[in-house]
């Protein structure tokens, strides 16, 4: 698990729970913490207090080969991917583990299958959770904590029975699994909610219910939102009204909880705007579309952060 922060540390843990040899990767105070005194996860359902095996980067590569291990996850926030799939592209050049994101946007899986290829490369996206590291060593989670993944870009049959029996495990493991046939388009779904809400929330330090609840901001995150599912067919995903008025009625709904960019904020740390509204910026300008509430609020946070 590279990147064992709110969704990594939360998901390594309820897998090493089911029995699986988990190695969690992270840096920093979080990582010495996790090898002083282990791991510790507070969930509603789910309490865990483990020793865990836990590295950095540069140990990984060390001490381990890449084939040691049946999966690789990927949940590092997305400005990381690139670089880290460069670091990592030797080690994996020496196996065929498959590596999955877990991670929000919408251009990490073109990252990984660059370096892996696309037999190896699976998409997913960890959905209604919100998880974060509330002190070195400790990561709180709310919310069902689902995961959603497929091949990359779209269903092999191939690869049909072994991504079965990696839901199957996962399930085991409490977490709410589903194999997408065609991920690309969950993760823009995903990213509908995540250009709808993350940023409003940096800027206006409110939970998820209390924006989205919100008279004016309430509007803007539709209005986000819209212009998302909008820009979507510049990736030939097709998406309308009816998926933006799912994913704004699933947060409306949602516990009241932090977006990981507003504790980005909070922490005074990178935010994960590129990948997320600069994502549908992009696609905008090559569709020649406008896409007004986004481009403010990326810009108003381009100048905070
Ligand atoms: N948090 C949430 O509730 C949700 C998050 N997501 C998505 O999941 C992904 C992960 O988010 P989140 O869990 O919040 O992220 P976190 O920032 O909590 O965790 C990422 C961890 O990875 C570490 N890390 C980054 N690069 C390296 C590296 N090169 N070597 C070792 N460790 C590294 C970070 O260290 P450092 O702190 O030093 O950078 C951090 O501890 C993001 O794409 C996010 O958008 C999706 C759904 C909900
Ligand atoms: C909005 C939310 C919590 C949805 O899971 C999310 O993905 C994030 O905080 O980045």
């Amino acid at each position: 698990m590279i990147g064992a922060g709110g969704i990594g540390g939360y998901y390594g843990a309820r897998l090493q729970q089911a029995g699986h040899e988990v190695v969690l990767v992270a840096r920093g105070e979080h990582l010495a913490a996790m090898q002083r005194q282990g791991l510790r996860v507070e969930h509603q359902e789910f309490h865990f207090a483990q020793p865990v095996r836990a590295l950095d980067l540069t140990t990984l590569r060390e001490t381990c080969a890449s084939g040691d291990f049946d999966l690789v996850v990927l949940a590092m926030k997305s400005q990381a991917t690139g670089p880290l799939m460069a670091e990592l592209a030797d080690w994996l050049a020496a196996s065929e583990v498959p590596v999955l994101s877990l991670q929000n946007g919408v251009d990490n899986e073109p990252l990984i299958s660059e370096v892996v290829g696309e037999e190896r490369t699976l998409g997913g996206l960890a959905v209604r959770i919100g998880g974060h590291i509330v002190a070195p060593g400790l990561v709180q989670a709310d919310g069902p904590a689902q995961v959603i993944m497929g091949a990359w870009p779209q269903r092999r049959s191939a690869q049909a029975d072994w991504l079965e029996q990696l839901r199957q495990c996962f399930e085991l493991a409490g977490i709410p699994t589903q194999v997408a046939v065609d991920i690309r388009r969950e993760l823009w779904r995903k990213l509908i909610i995540n250009n709808g809400v993350n940023p409003l929330s940096a800027l206006s330090g409110l939970d998820t219910r209390r924006l989205s609840h919100h008279p004016q901001l309430g509007r803007s995150v539709y209005q986000m939102m819209t212009e998302t599912a909008a820009v979507a067919e510049a990736d030939g995903v097709a998406l309308g009204k009816t998926d933006v008025d799912e994913m704004y009625a699933l947060i409306r709904n949602f516990d009241a909880i932090k977006t990981s960019m507003l504790v980005d904020k909070e922490k005074g740390r990178e935010l994960e705007l590129d990948a997320i509204s600069g994502a549908v910026l992009r696609r905008a300008e090559q569709l020649g579309l406008e896409v007004p509430a986004t481009r403010l609020a990326y810009g108003l946070l381009q100048l905070r952060d």
